[in-house]
This record gives C-alpha cells, structure tokens and sequence, in this order.
C-alpha cells in the first residue's frame, strides 16, 4: 500500500539543538497513528514538519509523493490535509456557526469576510449545517465557543479541521481536558465521523496512554527526537522498557477491541529509523 505521508530521514536543528534526528516514518491509507513520547522529545516539532509549518533542516516529507517541506498550513489544507485549529481558544466569543465558518470559508476559498457572508452564502451555510451534524453541534450553532462544555469545544476543534475536508487530519490531544468518563464518548464520535467525512487517515499527539491503547492502529514513540519504537498497540504495551521510556509508568491495561468494534483503520508495519546522523 502506497503511504499518504511520509517522513524520510527528517533532521529539524534549533541552532545547535537537534530536536528531530533522522526521522523516518509513513502513515498509509485507513490507519489511526498516535505519536508518543515524554516532554521534549520531539512531538510538536514533528507534527509541525509533517504539517509543513517548519521545513526540515535536512530530509523530505511527502505528502502523495509530492515534497511538501515548509509549504505551510494554507497550501497543505488545499492539498488534503489539515490540523486542528484550536480556533476555540483563540476566538472564544464566536458563535459554534462563525467558527465552522471561517474554516468552511478558507477551504472555499472566500477570501473577503466570513462573516458578512454567513447570512447569505449557501454553500458556506450548507457547509456549516453538514460538519454541525457530523459532530452533533447543530443544537449549538448559535452559542458562543466559550460557552461550550469542555467536551464540545474539543469537537469543534476538530470539525473546523474537517471543515477544510481533509484526506489526512492531524490532532492534538484531542481530549485533554475532558473528564474521563466522556473521552471514550469523544474519540468515537471523531472516529465514526472520519468514516462520515471520507478522512483516510488520523493522527493524534496523545499523552493519554488509555486512548493509544484503545484506539491506535499503530504507535509510533519519540525519545529525545529519534524514533524509539513504531509498532502495533500490541506489541508496544508488551513492552515494559519502551513504556517505562515513553511515559514512565506503567503500561495500562489493554481493551481488546470486539470483533466489528475496530476503529476501521487498518495497521501496516512503516520502517523504523536507519543510523544515520543528522
Ligand atoms: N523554537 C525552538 N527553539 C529552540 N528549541 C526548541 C524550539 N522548539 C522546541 N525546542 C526544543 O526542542 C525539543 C523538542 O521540543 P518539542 O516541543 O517538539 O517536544 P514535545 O515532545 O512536543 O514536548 P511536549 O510534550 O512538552 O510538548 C525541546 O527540547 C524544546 O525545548
């Protein structure tokens, strides 16, 4: 199977800093990757190169075999994938209807205001109706963001992000913050509307070790910017050492999933970093 997105020997320095070295991974169509690792290993330089925010200092990601090094967030949303905003935070006081809207008006590519469009433009408006169904927040389309439960603002992270219909999509922890007993609620209603939206693959940046277990295809481990380990849940969570590594606890118990109860994203094994330094 052809990979979506890969990394080849992706080196990324701050100055004298290596923070990525010689990182090679591929992400194929169907699969749910979580990126581990403990702070500073490199998690969110990583997710900003395979998202074109920073170009690697030497290496290539590709995106459909196209080199998509520093193109930035714009061009790759264009191009199929998309990270979630976090539009939540920065602009609280929108209403649930104005934050889709911005996301539904950039990938149609209304370049004016959003805003003094909304009442008028119906394919942003039948954009905005779509991803509110999706994620069960057309009850909430005229609250603002800030009024939403913890929960909520978490899926509407997300349905921004699915408002530029992505291929791939690429989110962070998307339930810090929600109370246990809803996690598990959230992460299926993102995977099911994934399968809705025709989103072929996720990625997530995940401290939760509960989650990577449950719902991960494949996990790939960061330690101080090299790969430690890219395996299925299986094999990783056998491994004390790898776990003691990545989170320094212990590993959590595995919720075999039932028959018919898989996330739908299939596993493939990816290729693990050569030796080479940056
Ligand atoms: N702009 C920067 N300039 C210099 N050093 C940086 C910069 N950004 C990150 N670093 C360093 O690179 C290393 C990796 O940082 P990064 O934020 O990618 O790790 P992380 O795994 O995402 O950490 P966390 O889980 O704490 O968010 C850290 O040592 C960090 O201090």
């Amino acid at each position: 199977m052809s990979a979506l997105l890969a990394a080849q020997s992706v080196c990324k320095s701050y100055g004298a800093f290596h923070a990525l070295k010689n990182v090679s991974l591929s992400i194929a169509d169907g699969e749910f990757i979580s990126i581990v690792g403990p702070n500073g290993a490199g998690k969110s330089t990583l997710v900003n190169v395979l998202t074109g925010l920073l170009k690697p200092t030497s290496g290539r990601v590709e995106f459909h075999g196209t080199d998509i090094g520093g193109i930035g967030p714009v061009e790759l949303a264009r191009r199929g994938m998309a990270r979630g905003f976090q539009l939540v935070n920065i602009f609280p006081a929108l209403t649930v209807r104005e934050t889709l809207a911005v996301a539904a008006a950039s990938r149609l590519k209304r370049i004016g205001n959003p805003f003094r469009s909304l009442g008028r433009d119906r394919e942003i408006n039948q954009a905005v109706a779509e991803i509110a169904d999706i994620f069960n927040l057309r009850h909430r389309l005229d609250q603002q963001a800030s009024a939403l439960s913890q929960g909520e603002k978490k899926l509407l992270d997300v349905a921004s992000a699915f408002a530029l219909k992505p291929e791939l999509i690429l989110i962070d922890e998307p339930t810090s913050g929600v109370s246990t007993g809803d996690k598990h609620a959230i992460m299926e209603l993102l995977i099911a509307a994934c399968r809705k939206a025709g989103v072929r693959a996720i990625i997530q940046v995940e401290h939760d070790m509960d989650l990577v277990a449950r719902y991960s295809d494949r996990i790939i481990a960061l330690q101080a910017g090299a790969v430690l380990a890219d395996e299925k849940p299986e094999a990783f969570f056998k491994d004390p050492a790898l776990i003691a590594a990545v989170v320094g606890t212990r590993p959590p118990q595995m919720k075999a999933k039932s028959p018919g109860e898989a996330t739908a994203f299939s596993a493939q094994t990816a290729p693990i970093n050569g030796s080479v330094a940056c």
